[in-house]
């Protein structure tokens, strides 16, 4: 096959990455971000880097994914790298939800497009953003594969005691209703990575993975398989997150309706939008809440320290889970770049094995690295992740096997 370039969407609910890249050495071409497609604000920026040139910022307003994909096509085609290009193999698309059906990635046709439709309810604020994505690149190319890879993928290796909630069976199975998990791409690429830097195969080792993002979740990966992870149905269960509220008694949404008179609409975006660090201290971003802390704001000190109190939780669920752990990866925009949320989060874990050097953790780098103290039990490591990567070398295999 001549043509080697995949171009991958990561389409989230307000805005898209992308990246273009050439699979001969997996090299990046060109990548950028659109964000708050929908508002006022919306603006694109794009990175040529094949062109050495610097970036390149375009205000919108760009009203939906359709419209920012297609200024996103645009900006490529500007650099010589446009859609119509021969040397474009495929076009790799994140899918947040695909359910139990797709556990691999798969080349899009229409039933594939019916069924990412019909989990919308499940993954509102994701899949209706991926589903755009895949129609806009198809209507541009429709003479190539788009192929969806799903952050629900990695995870349904998951045993049954884990992916089961403690519910009447016939109704949780009449209703689909089980735990998915999600963000498997990032914690497929960086168990993967993780084992590298330990210098063993994915196969010989446990690994505990925190992805911190804007979204959070952790996952307890043995010998390179899913066994738990701590996002549900959907992606609102587990870890304190940006704008999400993580684990709460299912009590308190009958508690709300009932006695604080709210509609179910309103507890869903009470839950999704306005809960996790900015609803107990009005920002999302770790870089503010930690300067803030630093100032001797209390609200974000509570904020940071309900955070922790969950991360810390979820390493300790996820050792007993596994019976033996070979490392502990921080990973995502708030893992890789947070480190007093690295510090705090083993603090006090040294009968564990688990531990943080503070002159290792405070080093700043592209490349994955330990930070435990040498001859540690437990490696300690800051491993970044590269969902579009991944998500490209995914789509490259698919569509070289099938031609
Ligand atoms: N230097 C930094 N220090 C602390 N936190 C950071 C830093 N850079 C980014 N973050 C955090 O990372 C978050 C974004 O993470 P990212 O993985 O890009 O999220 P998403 O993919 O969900 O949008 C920001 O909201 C911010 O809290
Ligand atoms: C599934 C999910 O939460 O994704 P993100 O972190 O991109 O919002
Ligand atoms: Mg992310």
């Amino acid at each position: 096959m001549s043509a080697t370039r995949v171009l991958v969407l990561n389409s989230g609910s307000s805005s898209v990455k992308y990246q273009l890249l050439d699979m001969r050495d997996s090299s990046r071409l060109a990548s950028g971000l659109v964000e708050r497609i929908g508002e006022r604000t919306s603006r694109l920026k794009h990175t040529p880097l094949a062109a050495g040139g610097g970036s390149r910022e375009r205000s919108g307003p760009f009203a939906d994914h359709d419209a920012a994909l297609k200024a996103v096509a645009q900006e490529l085609a500007g650099d010589g790298l446009g859609l119509d290009s021969p040397e474009l193999a495929a076009i790799g698309h994140r899918v947040v939800h695909g359910g139990r059906h797709f556990t691999r990635p798969t080349v899009v046709d229409d039933a594939v497009l019916a069924e990412i439709e019909r989990l919308i309810p499940v993954a509102p604020l994701h899949n209706p953003a991926n589903l755009t994505g895949i129609r806009t690149a198809m209507a541009l190319r429709p003479d190539l594969p788009q192929v969806a890879v799903f952050d629900t993928a990695f995870h349904t290796t998951m045993p049954e005691s884990a992916a089961r909630y403690a519910i009447d069976v016939e109704t949780a199975d009449a209703h689909r209703v089980r735990r998915y998990g999600f963000h498997g791409t990032s914690h497929a690429y960086v168990s993967r990575a993780t084992a590298k830097l330990l210098g063993r195969s994915p196969e010989e080792v446990n690994v505990i993975v925190l992805h911190l993002g804007n979204g959070a979740s952790a996952s307890a990966v043995e010998r390179g398989r899913c066994v738990d992870t701590s996002m549900g149905l959907t992606p609102l269960e587990g870890l304190v997150m940006g704008t999400r509220s993580g684990d709460v008694d299912p009590a308190v949404i009958f508690h709300l309706a009932r006695v604080g008179g709210m509609s179910i609409d309103e507890i869903d975006a009470l839950l999704n939008k306005k809960s996790g660090l900015v609803g107990l201290c009005g920002d999302n971003d770790m870089r503010e809440i930690r300067r803030r802390v630093d100032e001797g704001d209390e609200r974000a000190k509570l904020a940071f320290d309900v955070y922790i109190h969950r991360l810390k939780k979820y390493i300790g669920a996820y050792y007993a889970v596994l019976g033996h752990v070979d490392a502990v990866a921080f990973t995502a925009g708030v893992g890789e770049n947070a480190a007093p949320v690295r510090e705090a989060a083993v603090a006090g874990l040294d009968s564990l094995g688990l531990a943080v050097d503070e002159e290792l953790n405070a080093v700043r780098g592209d490349e994955p690295r330990l930070i435990s103290p040498a001859g540690a039990r437990v490696a300690v490591a800051v491993v970044p992740t590269d969902e579009e990567l991944e998500i490209a070398t995914q789509t490259y295999a698919l569509v070289k096997k099938t031609n």
